[in-house]
């Protein structure tokens, strides 16, 4: 059976500066998967260039299969039924996604008429019970409200449920909890996980926060200059990355749990996608590199099993503590 969505070669290009330079990734039935890396590596664009969302500008190649069916460039009606349908997406700000001048109830039996074809007074219980099941209180009261009405973790809830209308089989969340305070980043995380559990979503965690990551995701997939550098099993990246860029993401974690920020001790910074070095993008920052990295792009292989770096000298098993300790 082929994964849930299988992204192969995906390139993006902006007035013909590359943003994504083939990444390859997929995501399986009822996973959560998380993708990882500093501002501006790809991480959002990588899905949007998936979901047929990136402005008209921009060049869109490679293939994105869902269920084993192409989606990359299928005719709008398949992709609108894709979109809020079978993969939902959801963003940081979510007052931006909702509509200032509607209630909360409007904007929820819209998706509901929209993907269910559920409309009057079931479409408003319909909306209700989604409010209650992510957590609003005094769910009935709040389908009259407006978004400004309401807080940002209550906004991100109430986008939650939007996407739940369309009954998803996977759910991407882009930074669902950066602009929240850590008690309602944690609440949002914990209602993001128990859905998976009850209704076996696949989800896909767009985050620059490892902490994040770590709590809610099995696999993980780490993105830098708008490719996958790195791939595998959280654990096994807590505990052995391969890639020298995830050890110095790992490196630049706070040492003690629950005082996160944001990964910020690596030197040097991402290259400009305009003036990417020939070899590794990575190369200029790593205190690994040798003249080899600066010649070709090192493709994702393997170095353990279900582990898979991109790296012409990743880090052996056990060795990477040390480099991070030093
Ligand atoms: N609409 C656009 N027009 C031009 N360039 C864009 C556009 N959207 C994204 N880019 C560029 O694509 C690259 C990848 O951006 P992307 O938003 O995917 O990064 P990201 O990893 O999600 O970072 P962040 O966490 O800051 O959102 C960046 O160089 C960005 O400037």
């Amino acid at each position: 059976m082929p994964p849930l969505v299988e992204i192969t070669g995906l390139t993006a290009a902006f007035d013909g500066v590359p943003a994504l330079r083939s990444v390859d990734l997929s995501v399986g039935r009822g996973e959560a998967v998380a993708l990882v890396g500093e501002s501006g590596c790809g991480k959002s664009v990588t899905w949007l260039a998936a979901l047929g969302l990136l402005p008209g500008k921009a060049r869109v190649g490679g293939s994105v299969r869902l269920d084993g069916q192409e989606i990359l460039g299928a005719p709008p009606a398949t992709l609108d039924a894709v979109r809020g349908g079978r993969v939902a997406m959801i963003f940081q700000d979510p007052a931006s996604s909702l509509n200032p001048v509607h209630r909360i109830g409007r904007q929820i039996t819209e998706a509901l008429a929209l993907h269910r074809g559920t409309t009057g007074a079931a479409a408003r219980e319909e909306a209700r019970r989604l409010l209650d099941r992510v957590g609003m209180p005094d769910a009935r009261r709040r389908l009259d409200a407006y978004p400004h009405e309401l807080s940002g973790g209550q906004n991100q809830r109430v986008m939650i449920a939007m996407a739940l209308a369309g009954a998803p089989e996977l759910l991407v969340a882009d930074e669902p909890t950066t602009a929240l305070d850590v008690t309602i980043q944690a609440q949002i995380l914990e209602l993001l996980a128990e859905i998976r559990r009850d209704t076996g979503m696949a989800l896909v965690l767009i985050s620059h926060d490892l902490g994040v990551v770590a709590e809610t995701c099995e696999r993980v997939c780490v993105m830098y200059a708008g490719r996958i550098v790195e791939e595998t099993a959280a654990a096994d990246l807590f505990a052995a990355p391969a890639h020298p860029y995830a050890a110095g993401l790992l490196a630049a974690l706070p040492p003690i749990d629950g005082a996160r920020r944001p990964l910020a001790a690596i030197p040097g910074g991402v290259p400009e996608p305009w003036a990417m070095p020939p070899g590794c993008a990575y190369a200029p920052r790593c205190p690994r590199r040798v003249a080899a990295c600066e010649e070709a792009v090192p493709r994702l292989s393997t170095v353990a099993p279900a582990h898979r770096a991109a790296c012409i000298r990743p880090l052996p098993q056990g060795a990477a503590r040390e480099l991070m300790s030093a």
